[in-house]
């Protein structure tokens, strides 16, 4: 190995569906036929040569190279390793499109599956790999990416998704026989990644990142040795890049002395999502010898460092380290480019922010001051001494203050069951729907019409009545016994909630990739959060009032509203989530009052946040199902609280739903095959459970089967 340049100050990974979302449109003009492959090729080229030139020209020690993806890293892997299923290389297409089809599917093959991204929003594509997986090296495609950036005068370190992580998130395919660990396939996946090292360095590459993100969670002792033999086996060949495997999400635990054992040059640990990972690194002999890359600036959320803070933290394990280096705690995939761009934004939520191009500069800043000394960033510190405080509401502080367990709890179950019965008197197998209807080209019309001024807000709602009517028309004449408004006037789940309540912030461009081209604008909470006005209490009221079967209210819970914001960094997550909770109480108040017998609070995302580790799960899930029960405890007996939970994998949070104590949880089963069901009955589970039976990515009509547990089991 030739001598090497030092990591110095770096970034983990970068946004890559461009400033405007380019790639968003380019992709989907391809996919439509609009536009041809080299169009396409065109506009990623583009993108890559802006992000490379921008990261260098801000001062990055090390660029990261091969950080785009047409639609998903974990896919490329897949690929660049040849773990192409059968049934999407039998259709003869074109690399392009053999990539694109195991990512969407085409004519009757079904996709990859595809899966959250740990716990963020991001979703990968699940590869499928059997015994018979032959990996071998197709296109080298993190050289290739190298020598493009080359070309234009940036000297990369190309990423890849590490050996151990890709096998962990890999499923086995249906003709896997039972008892198949991807993990058996390491020896061969290696042998790959070794060609693939052993040609990065032939081209001059001084350093390559391994991604390992999977070694924050649990790892039994077997997958513990799987860490041990691919670094040793990576580490060991001579010709190769120097190794930095970057950990993120959590903290490396007992990784980490696997980890730091073997001849990798550099780690990396994630110094903002776990504090404990400080004392973890400080303490292990083993990093005196290596590089290490500390993770002070958030990757995740869009808060500015504290560089103060984050500059103490440094000090500490300078002694401890052989050298030191500042990066983000994660990839920036995960938040919006540029502040610069967002120009609507009060000013004091706005000084508190930082997006991906603002958190290179930190990084910069902080490692110039750990080479040169603080004086040398006097200007920048000060800058960040003049904190702007959180929005404070004193009346929201003061509720919190005072409330009490029963806050939190409603009567007996079986009680509250029969009030409920009485009430309305449904069916012993009552049939439903999730909530929301298609959001038809008529509606999103009507709703940029408002934006736009052209419609005024009483023409507007003119225009959502409509549509809720014949939502409404449409479920009776179907014949369904509890019916829904459809959610016609929500522009999506969370944001419309946000839109509505105190504390939070719409960003103009702050969009982040949540899959292939699909982004989101995740709404910023930045203060404590209250409730101006009823917010969904119209819209309900009316449905009810043109109907006498039921009509069941819809709102969002306080997980998921979390989960799909960026959330304030200043205080615990319990703490927001019980603002956030008490503000929906209410209006579920409000929505009772009004007449609503039936009201659903959804929590699709109550899986999603759960840590990565265990011996976190209890604390987690416990402020979650009260901030859930704060949410809905208010209500009479006889008022029905259901919730909905999907994105399946409910194994670890299954005794969750039962204390959330909603009288009926409706819960997606359809490509679970109904194994929910079996889970819930193991624990006995006594309340109303409703199987989501139509899978709503797929046009099939389901085959009616009998199962054991019934809407109210009394
Ligand atoms: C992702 S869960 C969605 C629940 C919501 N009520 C809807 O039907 O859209
Ligand atoms: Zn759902």
């Amino acid at each position: 190995m030739a001598d090497t340049t030092p990591i110095g100050a770096t970034v983990l990974g970068y946004p890559r569906i461009g400033p405007h979302r380019e790639l968003k449109k380019a992709l989907e003009n391809y996919w439509s036929g609009q536009a041809g492959e080299a169009d396409l090729r065109a506009v990623a080229a583009q993108l890559r040569q802006q992000t490379w030139t921008q990261l260098q020209e801000a001062g990055l020690d090390s660029v990261p190279g091969n950080t785009f993806s047409f639609y998903d890293q974990v896919l490329d892997t897949a690929v660049m390793v040849d773990a192409v299923p059968s049934r999407f290389r039998d259709l003869g297409l074109s690399p392009l499109d053999t990539y694109f089809a195991m990512a969407r599917g085409t004519d009757g093959v079904p996709p990859l599956e595809m899966t959250k991204w740990f716990d963020t929003n991001y979703h990968y594509l699940v590869p499928e790999l059997a015994p018979d997986t032959r990996f071998q090296l197709v296109a080298n495609q993190p050289l290739a990416d190298y020598q493009e950036a080359l070309g234009h005068g940036v000297t990369t370190r190309p990423v890849l998704v590490g050996p151990v992580t890709f096998l962990l998130l890999a499923k086995a395919s249906a003709q896997a026989p039972a008892g198949f660990a991807a993990l058996s396939l390491l020896d061969d996946l290696l042998d790959v990644y070794l060609r693939v090292l052993a040609e990065l360095a032939d081209a001059g590459v001084q350093w390559v990142q391994l991604d390992e993100p999977a070694l924050v969670g649990d790892r039994t002792p077997a997958e513990l040795d799987a860490v041990r033999r691919a670094y040793e086996r990576l580490g060991a060949e001579s010709n190769r890049p120097k190794l930095f495997v970057p950990t993120y999400f959590g903290r490396l635990g007992e990784a980490l002395p696997v980890l730091a054992s073997t001849p990798v040059e550099a780690i990396g640990i994630d110094l903002v999502t776990h504090p404990q990972a400080l004392t973890e690194a400080a303490a292990h002999y083993r990093l005196r010898t290596k590089v290490l890359v500390a993770g002070l600036v958030d990757g995740r959320n869009v808060w500015r460092t504290d560089l103060r803070l984050a500059l103490t933290t440094a000090a500490r394990l300078l002694g401890s380290v052989g050298s030191l280096a500042v990066a983000t705690s994660c990839p920036l995939l995960h938040v919006p480019y540029d502040l610069d761009a967002e120009t609507n934004l009060e000013p004091d939520v706005r000084r508190r922010l930082c997006f991906a191009r603002q958190k290179v500069d930190e990084v910069v800043v902080l490692s110039r001051a750990l080479r040169d000394g603080t004086e040398a960033v006097a200007a920048e510190l000060a800058a960040g001494d003049e904190v702007v405080p959180v929005l404070r509401d004193d009346r929201v502080r003061a509720r919190i203050q005072v409330l009490r367990p029963e806050d939190r709890v409603r009567s007996d179950y079986h009680q509250r069951a029969a009030a409920q019965q009485d009430r309305l008197g449904l069916p012993r197998l009552a049939t439903t729907t999730i909530g929301s209807f298609p959001q038809t080209a008529d509606i999103r019309r009507a709703r940029a019409g408002l934006r736009t001024a052209e419609l005024d807000a009483g023409q507007y709602e003119t225009a959502m009545r409509a549509e809720i009517e014949r939502v409404i028309r449409l479920q009776e004449e179907i014949g369904l016994d509890v019916l829904v408004h459809g959610e016609p006037e929500r522009n999506d789940m969370v944001q419309y909630f946000a839109e509505n309540l105190d504390g939070f912030a719409a960003t103009d461009y702050g969009w982040v990739q949540s899959y292939g081209s699909r982004c989101v604008r995740p709404p910023i909470l930045h203060g404590d959060v209250s409730r101006p006005a009823p917010i969904t209490v119209g819209w309900s009221q009316y449905a009810q009032s043109l109907t006498s079967r039921p009509v069941k209210a819809m709102l969002t819970g306080p997980v998921t509203i979390l989960a799909w914001s960026f959330v304030r960094a200043d205080q615990p997550l319990a703490d927001t989530a019980a603002q956030v909770a008490l503000a929906l109480r209410d209006e579920v108040a409000d929505l009772e009052r009004a007449g609503l017998r039936i009201i659903q609070v959804d929590e699709p995302a109550l899986r999603e946040l759960l840590p990565p580790r265990k011996e976190e799960h209890e604390s987690y899930l416990d402020w979650a199902v009260m901030s859930f029960r704060l949410a809905t405890s208010g209500v009479a007996e006889s008022t029905q609280i259901h919730t909905h939970l999907c994105y399946s994998e409910f194994g670890d949070v299954i005794t969750a739903i039962d204390t959330l104590d909603a009288d009926v949880t409706t819960i997606e089963a359809a490509r679970s095959r109904m194994e929910i069901l079996d889970d819930l009955h193991a624990i006995g589970f006594r309340r109303g459970v409703g199987p989501g039976v139509y899978d709503i990515h797929s046009p099939r009509v389901p085959v009616w089967r009998k199962c054991g547990i019934c809407w109210l089991p009394l």
